[in-house]
């Protein structure tokens, strides 16, 4: 094995700190199947340090003012923001991100950090009126150390997004990213404490789900746990969670709906349905990869997405799908599909012509003919797959946005505003976009059904990381009446 293989240790208290074990996970490239990093294999041991680091921390950090909390939570952005090259190369390098769309996603980690900087100086309780000699008010404090943990497709990204709110809020945090993709969230540690962090503020331990999560998960210390992953996961951590009576935030899978109807831009809707399939290769929890369209359009708008499909290059205009058991699953899931009765309108196979051997490509696919109880129409397939079925109502469209267990998000396309709300109003999923619509860091994302517990992101997400506490004082009989 070659020795000049970046080698990545956890962040603990401040600075790198190699793994009680001595191991290392090998990351290897979805692009074309090469080592690129080393990275501590972290264990019990590992976990028991950082929380330990975490909790030494938590008061001092507690008391600090919003206005303190504020100013280094704005430098970590703007950390990021000057070390953006590197974070960019590392996540296409471990992850297969294509560097344009990688940029974007970095940079809203950045926003994440500027904007609960920015908003946790407007954090205030109530007061209540309890009466003349009575001072009654809540105040929103901090939890604690708070373990968040988070999947292979959007690291740093879904990180800040659940570090930022829960640093403003005062607490400390533990994180553990996925072990396929982590080095940016070690680069986080050190762009951190480089922006004023204290020590133990932010810890990073890597590994497993099995010998780092449960650990953290289930550490005596761990006052709240913020989760992005599968359901699978989801369910183990809430069931630890409910056991050991603390919050959980769960943001979770999805199989999101875009409904197209006859009457919508077709060319505005072909461009979503189809981004919604090239962005991360469609490994995005949000993507919406159910399109139900109106049965006279169906046709015209799956060639009209076919035709923007066509062509795209593997590598430049869409990446890899991350590790070979995911790309084996999905090339599973094409196949019971065409066995069950679908048809790819677009691609359908794995892509070959012009990728390095090992590269984990699969095209661009629509598939037609997909019936709502068909596993390629109801499961996540978290990859470039999306799944056409038409309709002919109203009614039958909002069945059918609900034909699957998730709610997470969903799309409207329609010529008529005041429809495209009566829709998203009926639609359970936790945001809908209609014709387009536009979210950001401001706009509060989690799940309806199993898609989640919880809201990531707004302002709701920094009063997720708060415990509200109500403080009512009787004060002395000065005459007042
Ligand atoms: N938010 C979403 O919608 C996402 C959904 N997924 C879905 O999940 C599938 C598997 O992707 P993974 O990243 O492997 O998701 P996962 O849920 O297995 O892992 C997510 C994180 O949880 C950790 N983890 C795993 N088991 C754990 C446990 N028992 N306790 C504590 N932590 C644990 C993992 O190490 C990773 O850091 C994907 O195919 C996709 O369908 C994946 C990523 C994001
Ligand atoms: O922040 C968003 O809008 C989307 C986030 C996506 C994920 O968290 C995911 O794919 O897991």
């Amino acid at each position: 094995m070659s020795t000049t293989v970046p080698q990545f240790e956890h962040w603990i208290d401040g600075h790198p700190v190699p793994p009680v074990s001595g191991r290392h996970v090998d990351s290897t490239s979805p692009h074309d199947g090469e080592l690129v990093f080393r990275v501590a294999d972290g264990s019990a041991e590992d976990v028991e340090r950082a929380v330990t680091a975490a909790h030494r921390a938590q008061p001092a950090w507690g008391r600090t003012t919003t206005t303190e909390r504020s100013r280094v939570l704005t430098s970590i952005a703007a950390g990021i923001r000057e070390n953006i090259d590197r974070l960019v190369e590392l996540e296409c390098a471990e992850g297969g991100k294509l560097p344009v769309p990688a940029r974007i996603e970095l940079l809203i980690a950045a926003d994440y950090f500027e904007y609960y900087g920015s908003i946790v100086r407007t954090l205030a309780g109530d007061t209540i009126d309890q009466g003349p000699r009575n001072l009654t008010y809540t105040r929103h404090e901090p939890y604690g150390v708070v373990a968040v943990i988070t999947p292979w497709n959007g690291p740093l990204n879904q990180g800040s997004r659940g570090i930022a709110p829960a640093l403003a809020a005062g607490n400390t945090v533990v994180l553990k990213p996925s072990e396929f993709t982590s080095t940016t969230s070690l680069e986080l540690g050190r762009i951190a404490a480089e922006a004023g962090l204290p020590d133990g503020v932010l810890n990073i331990v890597t590994g497993l789900g099995s010998t780092v999560g449960v650990p953290l998960v289930s550490h005596h210390l761990v006052r709240r746990i913020g989760f992005t992953g599968s359901v699978t996961t989801g369910r183990a951590i809430g069931r630890i969670a409910a056991e050991r009576v603390i919050p959980v935030g769960l943001e979770l899978g999805g199989k999101s709906p875009i409904l197209v109807f006859a009457d919508a831009d077709l060319d505005a809707a072909a461009r979503a349905a189809a981004m919604a399939v090239l962005v991360n290769s469609g490994q995005v929890c949000s993507a919406t990869t159910r399109l139900l369209v109106e049965r006279s359009v169906q046709d015209e708008l799956v060639r009209r997405i076919g035709a923007i499909l066509d062509g795209k290059r593997p590598g430049a205009d869409f990446g890899p799908i991350v590790t070979s058991p995911q790309f084996d699953k999905m090339l599973g899931m094409l196949a019971t599909a065409r066995q069950e009765g679908a048809h790819a309108a677009v691609g359908g196979h794995k892509y070959e012509d012009g990728v390095p051997e090992r590269g984990l490509y699969v095209q661009p696919t629509v598939l037609t003919d997909v019936k709502p109880d068909m596993q390629v129409a109801r499961e996540e397939v978290f990859g470039p797959v999306l799944v056409a079925m038409p309709f002919d109502t109203e009614d039958e469209a909002v069945t059918l946005a609900h034909a699957t267990e998730y709610g997470l998000a969903a799309a409207v396309w329609c010529g008529d505003a005041a429809r495209g709300i009566a829709l998203a109003h009926r639609i359970e999923a936790g945001q809908v976009a209609v014709n387009g619509g536009v979210m950001g860091v401001e706009t509060p994302f989690g799940g309806y059904r199993t898609s989640g517990i919880g809201r990531e992101k707004g302002i709701a997400a920094l009063y997720e990381y708060t415990q509200l506490k109500t403080v009512s004082v009787t004060l002395p009989d000065q005459g007042i009446n």
